[in-house]
């Protein structure tokens, strides 16, 4: 049989994320559908949880009026929203006509919508028992049978008037009705997800693989499926596969189709972007977050700003960006702490506000989502998608901003392939319930649907929560990508802003930011074998012989630590009694303050062992002692009217870390350390500079007399 003779209908009434997928899964096996309604009124009533769908087969039926008589063609009906083809016509109409079937509907293992019928039906040995009216096949003229067996309405339900006529045994017998009990075309998916595996198959040339559809209870390879009822997900998550979406090769085949280039649009036709910005909870490190968002590469003017900020805490950093950037942005508008608008409101207003500045996209970003990528933005609308984020996790950790998979009740769970994608194992475009932290909306969306219906408000569910189930109840598919980094998300958890520089304390919760801000920009070029400035014959800076000298930690982190200090305040007496010491008494007293005082010890200790410890191996080669210990870390203030300098002593200490929290002749003027056995000292000390010196016998040592100003240092007596 030539395929021509198959006729293929589908009803959809308008263009959604859905049918483009159906049509682009056609298009795979050079199918071409007649789409019937298309651009009509739908009139076959509620069919998401109510019978209906009669329409549906009114439509079919008039198309098939002039044709009635064909008794050499088949019709192959589908629903189009939900369904994907997996093969060619060929294939299956080989398999029909293999069944010896004149029509077959798929099955599925409920009785609906009228489950008082359960009994009529015949008993099966294997496989679904039931009939299923989304996709069915058969010869022409006994289809008309059935489409005429009948008189029925538009809001009749279409799987009620099929079962009727299944359950005729006199019709049944007739047209030679028969279900698709085992999938050997049709698989409806509502019930039956864990009887359906993905599987890959080594491709021709056996350098990568493609994936195909099994039911593992059958042991079939369906080529036509249908996300019924509650399954869609199940269908989103397949047809992140097939037909032939992704593979291994190729990769994400689907992430090419409708591509757009922001290079070839004018620059009066790039589109209008609000961006909204989301504070709704203390958050580390958002100076950066708020940074990384003016480093975007977009054409500012066509970035309108919308900023909601519910933390005091915040107030300044806002501030900060809008003193500084808000010129460049086409507008700005701002709700502060003080207008206490709670979050789904906030929200619900950003996306009325992007409509009436007449955006093309809308843009949220929450402020634990950092978009370190600065062609995010660009990269996303490109993708061209009605709702698209773009992957963020939080570092080495399994924790993102999508859901692979939902609970029955609409909750977090994982997908087989959540891993995979989480640590980008696969890179690609991902449909997925759930979606947060970042996002665009293609703002079409915005203007083609009821706004009432696409909000971010639902009595107890949180707004990002509320705003996935109302996209997912509009089957408008939510996209994750990871085709290439974009950024990654803070762990806001432990913040506490009750400290003196809350970041400093953040080197545990988020050691990446932490490290971003806080350590020497050219901290790796210590290790780096080819470093071109050498000095004392050494691959490293000796300023004196076995003292050492790194670039370890930046400014910033320096200032921070000066000002928890400062604002602590409880310098020590400087005298010999100490009651911070276990004997009491300190030979050679400083003026100064434990880091165990500011509550800052373990990530003082954290720090040693990350960042000290490998240098420390590096020039005293042999000694490994890991992690470091240290009983001693202080820092000292040195001033000419309170103690100015340090007489000669050694430290209790198998070496020392000395680093210069301030800069000489700028902050304070004199100063240093003398390495008295060898006449040597080090004055022109360098601010986030650290000098490592063993610490007993060969280096004893003073602190040089401040003239002055204040002068600053960290001191670590390290294995003591
Ligand atoms: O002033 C200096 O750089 C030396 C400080 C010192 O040796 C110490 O605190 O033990
Ligand atoms: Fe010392």
């Amino acid at each position: 049989k030539e395929t021509s003779d198959v006729l293929v209908y589908t009803v959809a009434t308008e263009q959604t994320n859905g049918f483009d997928r159906y049509l682009d899964s056609a298009s795979e096996f050079n199918i071409q559908p007649k789409v019937l309604g298309y651009g009509l009124e739908w009139k076959g009533g509620q069919v998401k949880s109510h019978p209906g769908g009669g329409w549906k087969l009114k439509l079919l039926k008039k198309a098939l009026e002039p044709l009635a008589e064909e008794s050499n063609k088949l019709v192959l009906f589908t629903d189009a929203y939900d369904v994907i083809f997996l093969g060619k016509l060929d294939e299956i109409v080989r398999r029909f006509q293999k069944t010896g079937a004149r029509i077959l509907f798929g099955a599925e293992p409920y009785c609906w919508p009228d489950a008082t019928l359960e009994n009529k039906y015949p008993e099966v040995a294997e496989g679904k028992r039931f009939l299923n009216s989304g996709m069915f096949i058969g010869y022409i003229p006994d289809v008309w049978k059935l489409l005429t067996r009948k008189e029925f309405d538009d809001t009749d339900d279409d799987q009620l008037f099929c079962t009727e006529a299944y359950l005729d045994e006199k019709f049944r017998e007739e047209v030679q009705m028969k279900l698709d009990h085992k999938n050997e075309i049709f698989q409806n998916l509502n019930g039956v997800a864990t009887e359906i595996e993905i599987s890959s198959i080594e491709d021709k040339e056996g350098e990568g693989e493609r994936y195909f559809i099994k039911n593992i209870a059958s042991r079939t390879e369906p080529l036509v499926i249908h996300g019924n009822g509650a399954s869609k997900y199940t269908l989103n998550y397949l047809s992140n596969y097939v037909p032939n979406v992704w593979n291994s090769i190729e990769g994400c085949r689907q992430c090419k189709k409708g591509h757009i280039e922001l290079e070839t649009v004018p620059p009066k036709d790039v589109p209008v972007v609000l961006l909204s910005l989301f504070i709704e909870q203390n958050t580390p490190f958002v100076e950066e977050w708020l940074e990384k968002i003016h480093m975007l590469e977009y054409p500012k003017d066509k970035i309108h700003l919308f900023i909601h900020n519910t933390m005091k805490f915040h107030v300044d950093h806002v501030n900060n960006f809008t003193e500084k950037y808000a010129k460049n942005y086409v507008s700005v508008k701002e709700i502060v702490p003080e207008d206490a608008t709670p979050e789904w409101t906030a929200r619900d207003l950003s996306l009325d506000h992007c409509l009436a500045k007449k955006c093309d996209i809308y843009f949220a970003v929450d402020s634990v989502a950092h978009i370190d990528n600065p062609y995010t933005l660009k990269l996303l609308i490109e993708q061209n998608r009605t709702v698209v984020a773009p992957l963020l996790t939080r570092p080495g950790k399994a924790w993102s901003n999508f859901w692979g998979a939902l609970t029955k009740d609409g909750f977090y769970s994982r997908s087989n392939d959540y891993m995979d994608i989480v640590h980008s194992v696969k890179r690609g475009l991902w449909n997925v319930p759930f979606i947060a932290s970042a996002y665009i909306i293609n703002s079409t969306l915005l203007k083609s649907r009821d706004r009432t219906l696409i909000n971010f408000t639902r009595p107890r569910l949180d707004a990002d929560m509320a705003f996935c189930s109302n996209l997912r109840n509009l089957d408008v598919f939510m996209y994750v990508s990871n085709r290439v980094d974009f950024g990654h998300l803070i762990n806001p958890d432990n913040l506490d802003i009750t400290r003196t520089e809350p970041e400093m304390y953040q080197i545990f919760d988020n050691p990446q930011d932490w490290e971003e801000r806080y350590i020497h920009a050219e901290y790796t070029e210590n290790f780096n074998p080819d470093k071109k400035e050498l000095q004392n014959d050494s691959n490293f800076f000796q300023p004196c012989p076995d003292v050492y000298w790194f670039p370890i930690v930046s400014p910033r982190f320096c200032n921070s630590l000066i000002n928890m200090m400062e604002a602590f305040g409880q310098w020590s007496s400087g005298t010999n009694t100490d009651e911070r010491l276990a004997g009491g008494y300190e030979a050679v007293p400083t003026r100064d303050i434990h880091m165990n005082q500011v509550g800052w010890e373990p990530h003082w200790l954290e720090f040693l062992q990350k960042y000290v410890r490998p240098l420390q191996e590096k020039v005293f080669t042999g000694y490994y002692h890991d992690p470091p210990k240290s009983l001693m870390n202080f820092v000292v203030r040195y001033r000419p009217d309170e103690q100015p300098s340090l007489r000669p002593h050694h430290d209790s200490s198998t070496y020392t870390i000395n680093i210069a929290l301030n800069r000489r002749n700028i902050d304070y003027e004199g100063g240093g350390c003398r390495f008295i056995r060898y006449n040597c000292s080090v004055v022109d000390t360098k601010q986030g500079w650290l000098l490592i010196h063993p610490g007993r016998l060969t280096h004893f040592h003073e602190g040089l007399k401040v003239t002055s100003g204040t002068r600053y240092i960290m001191i670590s007596f390290v294995d003591p």
